[in-house]
């Protein structure tokens, strides 16, 4: 039977910890890639060209078949794998509906670091026989060189990529990149090596190294050279607060630690949560331009000076967030594709700049007459970095909207990490569209181009949604005003408390500019609720309420929870009376996007 049937189950090893580890991975993108890489290798191996039958390659694959498979049967297997002194880079079964399954293993000799002999082979083989009635193959991994991946860019002759001593086919997962089909593309029939070194999240926490491991079909006999440590684009990034949570360094992204987050309403710049998508570039102010162009407009050049002398400087106080705050909890229910933030990505400071619509109008001529005479629907932001976002004319021309190039943050030039010398706030919408380090802005017809405004990174799909083969994206439209959130900050998950009264603090935000008018609590699963106190960010103006409110609460322990555990509860009203929804699963998407369900924190009662 052939494996694409019968793949229902696979357990993944981890190659990067190679320990005995085993983690069932259930991933929408490991399991489709997987099944598709698996079926498609016995027909790629019969039409293979520069297999080496001789030559042992880096590593081999051991196919063991059973007829009767049984519960631990894997793991003795990788006991017996062990004791030959073989390294185990990765581990898959398929299961057929009986009781017959194939273990494929592919192992790497310990001490060459190379696949193994004939002879090694055949030891192996005889090992893994004396464990059950079945057929066992090993043999090496097929190996390719540069030029016969060059020969794969299209999805007819399938679409190959390298990296590293491995040969990849990534033909099925070109669709559901979640940083788009564009930039994957790029990569085609090369080594994956370079990008890669620009975009480190990839070798970072997250989860790119194993979906690339399940699709291996081969090993590259000509790898590239190791990376030159000199050459990292990264070096030039600016020292980092160590009381940040790093979820990767290259590039950055790190959320602000909840014990810091309640300590002032804005918070303190070293502490601002940090999203980055690429390095840090590195800017002289001096040189810093700013072009303004785009339909409807007559193209202006600006310095910062220009910035600074010709319009007045206008503060905005906004809290930013990223699109996938929370996303941690969504991951609970179903892996997610994203950075696994806790309630820390977002952050909250005084912004000091000038109007953006000041600096359409009144300098780039995009008065209201043009744009309705050019048709223009969209302002694009394009960073020094190459990142690239928009956000509709709308919002960048309104009165009441509080758009700004911002080159202040918290009274103080603004830092590098956060843009310097200029970059846009877009208050109350996510954070993915406050652009740093800008130095283009265009009036146009069309969205921004690129992953983060056309591709899925901050697209909404439907709980059903776990592949992306037949989906339209650009008809789905890009995220854009956030949803109302809350979170309880203090007391922590986890923790005892010993008093009658619980005190829980913390904070309420929502997008648009809608202010919080309430924040419920409740310790009974929202059979009974008690109010907070709000407190910093109340008393915000209508419709501009950029920034997050804190609250705080004294909530009585009824007799019936002393002394046991006991989950709190909040969930916050906003201005158009939007209130956040009860659970988690209903809002599971593929992009772990826009978590905002009553937040739950659990802990201890103690009773005296
Ligand atoms: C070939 C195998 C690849 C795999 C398995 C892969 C996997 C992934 C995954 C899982 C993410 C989400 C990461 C996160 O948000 O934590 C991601 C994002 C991304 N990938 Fe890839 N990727 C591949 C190749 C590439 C290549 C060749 C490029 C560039 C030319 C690239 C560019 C990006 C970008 C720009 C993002 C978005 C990063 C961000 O928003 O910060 N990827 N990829």
């Amino acid at each position: 039977m052939a494996i694409s049937r019968r793949l229902v189950q696979r357990f993944q090893w981890s190659a990067s910890l190679r320990d005995s580890r085993i983690v069932l991975d259930r991933t929408w993108l490991c399991l489709s890639a997987a099944a598709l890489a698996w079926s498609d290798y016995e027909s790629r191996r019969r039409s293979r060209q520069s297999f080496c039958e001789t030559d042992p390659g880096r590593s081999s694959i051991i196919k063991f078949r059973v007829d009767n498979d049984r519960p631990g049967l894997l793991s003795e297997a990788t006991e017996v794998l062990k004791k030959q002194h073989l390294n185990i880079k990765d581990a898959r079964i398929s299961t057929a509906d009986d009781s017959r399954a194939e273990h494929v293993y592919i192992v790497q000799d310990k001490l060459s670091g190379a696949g193994l002999s004939e002879d090694r082979l055949a030891q192996v083989r005889e090992a893994l026989r004396q464990l059950a009635a079945g057929d066992c193959r090993a043999e090496p991994w097929p190996r390719y060189c540069s030029a016969d991946v060059a020969k794969h860019t299209t999805p007819e002759q399938g679409i190959w990529v390298s990296y590293k001593d491995g040969v990849y086919d990534i033909t099925k997962f070109v669709a559901n990149h979640p940083g788009g089909t564009d930039k994957i593309m790029l990569a085609a029939g090369k080594a994956i090596d370079p990008f890669w070194r620009i975009y480190q999240q990839h070798t970072g926490r997250g989860n790119a190294l194993e979906l690339l491991e399940s699709m291996r079909i081969g090993d590259l006999s000509d790898p590239p050279q190791a990376d030159d440590r000199s050459s990292c684009p990264f070096s030039t990034d600016p020292e980092r607060h160590p009381g940040l949570i790093f979820h990767n360094n290259k590039p950055c992204n790190a959320e602000l630690p909840a014990e810091l987050m309640l300590d002032a309403w804005l918070t303190p710049n070293p502490v601002w949560f940090i999203r980055h998508h690429h390095p840090v570039p590195i800017m002289d102010h001096d040189q810093y331009r700013l072009v303004v162009d785009g339909v409807g407009t007559k193209s202006v050049t600006l310095s910062l000076e220009d910035l600074k002398s010709r319009f007045l400087k206008r503060e905005v106080v906004a809290t930013l967030q990223c699109g996938g705050n929370r996303r941690s909890e969504l991951d609970q229910i179903e892996k997610t594709s994203g950075i696994p933030w806790g309630f820390g990505a977002m952050s909250t400071a005084k912004w000091g700049g000038v109007y953006l619509r000041e600096v359409l109008q009144h300098c780039a001529g995009l008065s209201h007459e043009n744009v309705e005479a050019f048709e223009v629907k969209h302002i694009i932001f394009k960073g020094l970095d190459s990142m690239e976002a928009s956000i509709p004319v709308q919002k960048a021309l309104s009165p009441y909207g509080d758009v700004l190039l911002a080159y202040e943050m918290n009274g103080e030039s603004l830092p590098k990490e956060h843009g310097a010398p200029v970059r846009i706030i877009v208050p109350g919408v996510v954070g993915v569209r406050n652009v740093k380090w800008v130095g283009k802005i265009t009036a146009s017809q069309e969205e921004a181009q690129g992953p983060w405004q056309r591709g899925i990174a901050y697209k909404g799909f439907s709980p059903n949604v776990k592949e992306l083969t037949g989906i339209d994206i650009e008809k789905i439209p890009s995220m854009q005003d956030l949803p109302v959130q809350s979170a309880i900050v203090f007391p922590k998950a986890g923790s005892t408390v010993e008093l009658d009264d619980i005190e829980v603090k913390g904070f309420a935000w929502s997008g648009g500019g809608r202010g919080i008018v309430r924040v419920d609590l409740s310790l009974d699963d929202g059979k009974t609720w008690i109010t907070a106190d709000l407190q910093d960010g109340k008393d915000q103006a209508y419709n501009r309420a950029w920034a997050w409110t804190f609250w705080e609460a004294s909530v009585p322990v009824p007799d019936s929870l002393k002394g046991k555990d006991i989950t709190i509860l909040c969930r916050a009203v906003d201005s158009a009376y939007s209130t956040q929804p009860e659970r988690p699963e209903p809002l599971w998407n593929l992009r772990g996007l826009n978590c905002n369900c009553w937040h739950r924190v659990s802990i201890r009662h103690q009773d005296d």
